[in-house]
């Protein structure tokens, strides 16, 4: 149960956080290198030719830039002791951006003290760096990337649950990634693999990260290492309690830093410390008078940000303080990493690239999270179309003893299976019980005397989640002598354990004394050769029918070529007539669906097929569907598409879909067609069959609301009744009635109602009964005159006999 939740937690903060996580991920690769891109497209900018042994001294490199920008004040140098670099100038702010903090930055030639101008792309690393920290959409921006960053790490803990492999202690669960698995499997790879290659880094980004989303994770860092906050954090506190400033959160009374007169003497006060650094920033105090401080980094430091600081009386020059990256404490050496650990580059270059790899990979984890999100949801409703079909057949009441389908599946294909066996097994007659091992206790199995197991193998050659406690109690002893089975087991050949806990669960059934109605069947991954096995071996157990056990999911394309209204003065919502071709010769029968792919490649719609290939066209008759969303009224997304807005000519995707369910053998005996709207087309297909095969003994009771807008086909049909292709003709539209001296409205159910007598007859004389239509209202209430007036047990014959077939909807 837990790790059921904790999945679902999983999968759908990961549709949603996972978005933002990508969009943080790649910005966060984009910054990784920004200095080293930065320099790279501004060679002439950011990098000088040596022109002499030694740069400037100090105060002259000050003279001569003040000369060219008299009117701006020097706030800061940046010089780098690689004598390839420029050097960096921090102009001060003008007053009117006191506020902001940082400089006005250009670069000069420190060996001349030529200014070489600002950098090109400052702007879009600036760009790249708000959208990773805040989305660009300041306090809230912030607030989704914190709690985006809170969720990684549930994903990445989570995540590692989810995947625990059974054999921990072999590196190749953990981190192999097989380039062989394909579909799902090698989605899972990825997600799951990747992902644990990946793992450390996103904790350490993400334990980082929230440093600068909360202010009491900050605090509480602090507080934990017991280092001492920067001093612009103590002073934003003290600020933000102050009540003088309240309206004003800038430094009060900010002034515009000076730059000493006595440069030299501050540049020797810092080579006698810092002689061999790497790089290093002066920024000059506010107030004539004040303290210089200077941040810079040796060449043997520890990593890019271990910086030293030094403060300078800007008079004097006398060393103030000093503050050494290695006399630290431990815990304030950690704080001063965070940024060096949240970019890998604590770790050096290697980590520096690592980190740029892994952040690189977020958008692989919503994309195959996404992917597996969508197969999974596709799966579902597949398998929720296979139950309606079985719970919608009465024959899952009857009372005999059930044989038992049972299912453990991790993903669904198993579930699938299992339905569609029960469907193919109920329709000829057996009655079925479908369960999941995870609702089954061992004791229980022994209430069958036969049973079919569907059952994958997951994680590492286990069983699927559902069925582990039913593994867990593998040990306890049953007698299961009564029992006879058959087991499909289903596997994919690319994991060591072929098809495990399907072979587990034969042995112990055996071992507990049941015997096999057949061998088991493996199927590797989807092998149609091994499904068709298995339906073999069903076709031993129930004279089996039709449809496959998966079906081809081959898609062509279809043309629109006419539509028409075919009510349009009707009261109800306008019934369109369409009619499709293909330039493949696609066979079909009465009976069968037209299944359409929508535009969105993922959503499909099925529609009865009205006509026949030799009319060569495929007719389907489709009655549009308006929702209300949001106080707005829209099509239906299938009926829209198709009714509205698909222009006539345009091609689509469409593909046959065998209905076995509502196919009829060739027989002269008697047909009962009985429909309503646009359930006439499933009925359209039978009678012209019929017709085909030059059986005349049709009757058809159709109902709709007026004669003169509703009567769909109703030329067609009067014709052949004419012709006596049809010997009786019950057309009943409701709303006709109204006024009349019977003022009730009256529907199909009505007229077969009055027609019991004549039902009772046709169907002694073999006439079987075709119900198409909706299934709430009519086909109900039919099946309850049916039952009425032939009896429960006539019913069900009928239904075992497969001479009671719906298509309703
Ligand atoms: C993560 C993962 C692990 C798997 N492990 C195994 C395995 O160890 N042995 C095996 O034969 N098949 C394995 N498979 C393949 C599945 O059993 C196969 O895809 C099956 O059709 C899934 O059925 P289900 O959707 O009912 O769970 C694995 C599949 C995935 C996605």
């Amino acid at each position: 149960m837990f790790k059921k939740i904790l999945f679902q937690l999983h999968w759908f903060l990961g549709i949603t956080a996972g978005l933002v996580l990508l969009l943080v991920g790649v910005t966060g690769a984009m910054l990784s290198f920004d200095k080293q891109l930065m320099t790279l497209i501004n060679p002439h900018v950011m990098r000088v030719q040596q022109v002499n042994e030694q740069r400037l001294p100090m105060q002259e490199l000050i003279d001569r830039i003040a000369q060219q920008e008299p009117l701006k004040r020097i706030a800061a140098i940046t010089i780098d002791a690689d004598p390839s670099r420029a050097a960096q100038i921090g102009f001060a702010l003008p007053p009117e951006a006191k506020s902001k903090r940082g400089f006005d930055s250009q670069y000069v030639n420190p060996y001349t003290g030529q200014l070489l101008g600002k950098a090109q792309g400052e702007a879009f690393f600036l760009t790249v760096m708000k959208l990773h920290r805040w989305l660009a959409l300041d306090e809230v921006g912030k607030q989704i990337v914190g709690a985006s960053t809170v969720t990684l790490i549930f994903f990445c803990l989570s995540g590692l649950y989810l995947r625990w492999p059974r054999k921990v202690l072999s590196w190749r669960s953990w981190f192999h990634l097989n380039f062989k698995r394909t579909g799902r499997g090698f989605l899972w790879d990825l997600h799951s693999v990747i992902g644990t290659w990946c793992l450390a880094f996103y904790l350490l980004s993400s334990l980082t990260g929230l440093y600068w989303s909360y202010g009491w994770y900050r605090d509480m860092l602090y507080q934990v290492t017991g280092a001492e906050k920067p001093e612009h954090m103590r002073e934003r506190k003290k600020e933000q309690n102050g009540p003088a400033v309240a309206e004003n959160k800038s430094k009060p009374n900010k002034e515009i830093p000076v730059p000493p007169s006595n440069a030299n003497q501050i540049w020797a006060s810092f080579m006698s410390v810092g002689a061999n650094f790497q790089n290093v920033s002066f920024r000059f105090p506010e107030k004539p008078g004040g303290d210089i401080t200077i941040s810079y980094l040796k060449k043997a430091a520890a990593h890019d940000y271990a910086t030293d600081k030094l403060s300078i009386n800007s008079e004097s020059g006398a060393i103030i303080k000093q503050d050494n990256y290695q006399d630290r404490s431990a815990g304030q050496q950690l704080m001063n990493s965070i940024f060096a650990l949240h970019n890998g580059s604590y770790f050096g270059l290697t980590g520096m690239i690592l980190m740029m790899l892994a952040s690189l990979c977020m958008p692989l984890f919503a994309v195959t999270g996404w992917m597996l999100y969508l197969d999974r949801r596709a799966k579902k409703r597949a398998l929720q179309q296979e139950k309606n079909q079985l719970s919608s057949n009465p024959v899952a009441t009857a009372t005999s003893q059930p044989m038992l389908i049972a299912f453990a599946s991790q993903t669904g294909f198993a579930e699938q299976l299992a339905w569609r066996t029960a469907k193919l097994l109920q329709h000829a007659g057996l009655p079925i019980a479908v369960k999941s091992l995870a609702d089954m206790q061992h004791h229980q199995l022994a209430n069958y005397s036969q049973a079919l197991f569907v059952v994958s193998t997951f994680g590492d050659g286990e069983a699927p989640d559902s069925a582990r406690h039913f593994m867990k109690a593998f040990a306890q002893q049953n007698t299961l002598r009564e029992l006879r089975f058959g087991l499909l087991a289903l596997g994919d050949r690319q994991y060591q354990r072929f098809c495990q806990f399907g072979r587990q669960l034969e042995d112990w059934l055996q071992a507990q004394g049941a015997t096999t109605l057949f061998e088991r069947v493996e199927v590797d991954q989807q092998d149609k050769a091994a499904l068709n096995l298995w339906r073999s071996h069903l076709s031993v157990l129930a004279p089996i029918t039709g449809e496959q056990l998966i079906e081809p999911d081959v898609f062509h394309e279809w043309t629109l070529r006419s539509r028409v209204c075919v009510n349009p003065d009707g009261v109800g919502m306008p019934i369109y007539r369409l009619e499709l071709t293909s330039e493949e010769k696609l066979p079909w029968e009465a009976g069968d669906l037209l299944e359409v792919l929508l535009p969105d490649e993922k959503t499909r719609r099925q529609y009865t097929i009205a006509s026949l290939p030799t009319d060569k066209s495929a007719q389907l008759l489709i009655r549009q569907v308006q929702l209300t969303e949001h106080n707005e009224a829209r099509l239906g997304k299938g009926s829209g598409w198709l009714t509205q807005y698909l222009p006539l000519g345009a091609e689509f995707k469409a593909r046959i879909k065998n209905n076995p369910e509502f196919h009829l053998p060739a027989t002269a005996k008697p047909l009962i067609l009985i429909g309503n709207g646009t359930g006439i087309a499933g009925l359209m297909s039978h009678l012209k069959q019929r017709i085909a095969q030059g059986n005349h003994c049709n009757w058809l009771i159709f109902g709709e609301r007026n004669l003169e807008h509703d009567f769909h086909y109703g030329n067609e049909l009067m014709a052949w009744k004419k012709q006596g292709w049809i010997k009786q003709l019950d057309a009943v539209f409701s709303r006709d009635q109204v006024g009349t001296s019977s003022n009730e409205k009256h529907y199909v159910q009505h007229r077969l109602q009055q027609r019991a007598q004549q039902l009772t007859e046709w169907v002694e004389q073999g006439a079987a009964i075709l119900v198409c239509g909706s299934l709430h209202g009519m086909a109900g209430e039919v099946d309850a005159v049916l039952r009425g007036a032939l009896g429960e047990e006539q019913v069900d014959q009928l239904i075992a006999q497969r001479r009671y077939l719906r298509d309703v909807y």
